[in-house]
């Protein structure tokens, strides 16, 4: 089994027409997978411009439109798609979901944004997703022939705690489908991406919509791909574009060994512990 992983981060133009988000993403993954991506991932709301305004209007069952989509592009092209966020309808609710596919179409995984982003940054951003949006309760990872991969939305990024479950189930891979936005991205978007890399020794990845300085939320941009020694080894800043990162498993492997973080945890003091 090969160690190397071709990974492609679509830092999609995110528009109101959902049917041109939609189609422009199939668009990219289509391209990505001629570039010779095996993984490509969107990024948070995909089909959707991103704004509780919104959720409602543009949510959809899972599958549904946007998703069938990206299962099929999936299937056309051969690659594994992680696919963003959309938002997602079941009995009377509204989740933030990503969907995983495989290459043969087949439905890998669903994750729902499991910590929703409440804040209230004085001078700067107020954002209440939970207003509109509720919380999934589970952790989503699964198995590419190199990996197991964690995914996380947004937000979750910001609770170290849960990449360190995803760690210890074995992922050597993270991704989040993420907007951060021009009050938090400048200063803790990296930083957090680089945090759970060097915390767990995994590699770590960020989608995000393209900057649109007209909406109303307005995206940082910068998807990017840490490795576990926290170097930064592919990003963009904040224009449409693919950003693609070539990944050596083996050298998580190799970090973990120079640095031995995982021998040398104190089980004996604390413990991270899953409770669901
Ligand atoms: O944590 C942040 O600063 C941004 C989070 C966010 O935009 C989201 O969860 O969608």
């Amino acid at each position: 089994m090969s160690s190397k992983l071709r990974l492609a981060l679509v830092q999609l133009a995110v528009g109101k027409s959902k049917l041109d988000n939609v189609s422009r993403a199939v668009q990219k993954i289509k391209e990505a997978a001629s570039e010779g991506a095996q993984l490509v991932a969107l990024p948070e709301c995909f089909n959707c411009p991103y704004g509780t305004q919104y959720f409602a209007e543009y949510a959809e069952p899972v599958p549904g439109e946007s998703t069938e989509a990206i299962k099929e592009a999936a299937k056309e092209n051969g690659v594994y798609v992680v696919g963003g966020s959309v938002p997602e309808s079941e009995g009377g609710k509204v989740y933030n979901t990503c969907t995983v596919w495989g290459p043969k179409g087949d439905l890998l995984a669903k994750h729902r944004k499991v910590h929703l982003f409440d804040i209230n940054v004085e001078g700067g951003i107020c954002f209440r997703e939970s207003d509109v949006l509720s919380p999934g309760n589970s952790y989503t990872t699964f198995d590419l022939p190199q990996c197991k991969v964690g995914i996380g939305i947004c937000y979750d990024i910001r609770f170290a705690e849960m990449a360190q479950v995803y760690s210890k189930m074995g992922c050597k891979l993270l991704l989040y489908p993420g907007a951060f936005n021009m009050t938090t991205g400048p200063v803790h978007w990296e930083l957090l991406q680089k945090g759970r890399a060097l915390d767990n020794q995994v590699y770590v990845g960020t989608i995000s919509p393209a900057r649109d300085t007209s909406a109303t939320y307005i995206a940082w941009g910068h998807s990017t791909l840490v490795n576990p020694w926290a170097d930064v080894v592919a990003t963009t800043e904040h224009e449409e574009g693919i950003v693609y990162a070539d990944l050596d498993l083996d050298y998580v492997q190799k970090v973990r060994q120079m640095v031995p973080l995982g021998s040398q945890r104190r089980g004996d003091m604390y413990e991270v512990v899953t409770k669901k």
